[in-house]
């Protein structure tokens, strides 16, 4: 029998300091790379469900696949993004809205994410992937690979977006993206000489670019110099409503934008650098990459012709090196909801307005569903590639009606990429210790520096 909201009690833990909570504790070790034993540690001490305080606001903690599942799919939830965020992304971002809002533009987000439509782009994405490892990483003895992916990310989201080509708008645009992402973890006060006053200039600058290139493309659109598959932009101004109005505001138009833009190139670039590192660890995993691809390459007309959507199926094991990078290291540490209404999980209470804090390392660490879980091992996703845990225990890319709608396209530009780089290159870590920090996403020393060479022979 379901008990009556209000009859359960507050989860157990301290609520700690007032204002500051536990935030500095967990920041700091974020920063040390420890937040997983943090988070653990109070599991241990209070079990899967307790109380803190995180950047304000008192918090449940919770961890483990039932919990995941609870904040999938409950209708008490909603998204809570920090306020710093909403400004410089824009108040009709995605992440803020919910209900009807939320199911429009995620709707008109997957017209252009779904497959049918990513397929028409893997030559764009090929495109971009091999003049930057010709321009970028070709020569040289060694790279730091974090900068570079980020880099490569970003030109392959903007191209996908705007159709946005190299040049000097597009350099301009990367700078502010990236002076952009610092302040969006920021104490959200605008004064001058913050990260925070920084950023919400660079995503003033950011827009009114977007905003320009809106105006061209509707412009092209009207003269039937661009198509609805052309770009994101072209086809989120082609979206229209029953009475054939169009169904986006310009102002969500460039919001949307901006979020793609963000959240389409950090997380991304994460992956690929941390397969690099996993890779350079593991030389059979290498290896056994390295026939798959070799495999694809042997059916290719000569060096020139482009991968196909074909190719990328034949991909798996590759894929499972991905998976198993994102179960070690997942990009986003945790995910944050405010309740807004009283809810239970687990016995306990969640109070109105209170936030929720949800922890995937637990799950990925947990023994009982991935064996050994500290070891490297791509194997524990072949048979079944998106679950070969029980449901909602890899949650890399979240879940529910709000899980990742990039994932497709992650997918895609990490298997172009991959088979670049390793049918290219070879490399070898110029850092020994395998640490890194968060910040809040994963971030190794330097950068990851890797000395690089040419493969010595490409069958
Ligand atoms: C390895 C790469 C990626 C990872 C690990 C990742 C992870 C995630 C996670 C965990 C969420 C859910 C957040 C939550 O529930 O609080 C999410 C949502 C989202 N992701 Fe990704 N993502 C990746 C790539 C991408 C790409 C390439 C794009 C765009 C092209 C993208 C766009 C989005 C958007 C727009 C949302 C919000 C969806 C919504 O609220 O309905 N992501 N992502």
């Amino acid at each position: 029998k379901k008990s009556r909201p209000g009859a359960a009690k507050l989860p157990p833990g301290s609520l700690g300091l007032p204002v500051i909570g536990q935030s500095l504790d967990l920041l700091g070790a974020m920063r040390a790379n420890t937040a997983d034993r943090w988070i653990q540690d109070r599991v241990d001490r209070y079990g899967p469900v307790s109380k803190l305080s995180l950047f304000g606001a008192p918090t449940v903690l919770l961890t483990g696949p039932a919990a995941n599942k609870f904040v999938f799919f409950s209708g008490s939830l909603a998204m809570q993004q920090p306020r710093s965020m909403q400004r410089i992304l824009g108040e009709k971002n995605i992440l803020g809205l919910m209900g009807a809002d939320h199911k429009r533009i995620r709707g008109a987000l997957t017209e252009f994410l779904k497959p049918d439509m990513l397929r028409l782009y893997v030559g764009r994405i090929d495109g971009e992937v091999r003049r930057h490892l010709d321009e970028s990483w070709a020569g040289r003895a060694t790279v730091a690979v974090m900068p570079l992916m980020k880099r490569l990310t970003f030109d392959i989201i903007s191209s996908l977006l705007f159709g946005l080509e190299r040049g000097a708008v597009r350099d301009a645009l990367a700078i502010d993206f990236m002076h952009l992402v610092d302040g969006t973890w920021a104490v959200p006060v605008d004064l001058p000489f913050t990260a925070f006053r920084r950023s919400l200039k660079a995503s003033a600058r950011a827009r009114r670019v977007i905003a320009g290139i809106a105006r061209e493309t509707k412009a092209k659109l009207e003269r039937g110099e661009a198509t609805r598959s052309s770009d994101l932009i072209a086809c989120l101004l082609t979206l229209t409503d029953d009475s054939g109005r169009q169904q986006l505001s310009e102002e969500e138009i460039v919001d949307t934008s901006m979020v793609t833009l963000m959240a389409g190139h950090d997380t991304s670039s994460i992956l690929m650098t941390f397969m690099v590192r996993h890779l350079a660890n593991n030389p059979d995993a290498l290896a056994a990459m390295v026939q798959e691809h070799d495999e694809i390459a042997k059916n290719k007309q000569g060096d020139g012709e482009a991968l196909t959507w074909n190719d990328l199926a034949k991909m798996k094991f590759t894929w499972t090196v991905a998976m198993e990078t994102l179960r070690l290291v997942p990009p986003s540490f945790g995910l944050f909801r405010r309740a807004i209404q009283d809810t239970e999980f687990g016995g306990y209470l969640i109070p109105k307005g209170w936030q929720v804090f949800l922890v995937s390392s637990v799950t990925h660490m947990d023994a009982a569903i991935f064996h050994e879980p500290a070891k490297f091992d791509p194997s524990r996703f072949k048979d079944q590639p998106s679950a070969a845990a029980p449901p909602c225990s890899f949650v890399a890319f979240g879940g529910g009606p709000r899980i990742c709608v990039g994932m497709e396209f992650a997918r895609i530009e990490t298997l172009v990429t991959m088979h670049y780089l390793v049918r290219q290159f070879r490399w070898k870590l110029c850092c020994k210790e395998d640490t890194f920090a968060r910040d809040s996403m994963p971030t190794p020393l330097h950068g990851l520096p890797i000395e690089l060479e040419n493969r010595p022979f490409s069958p």
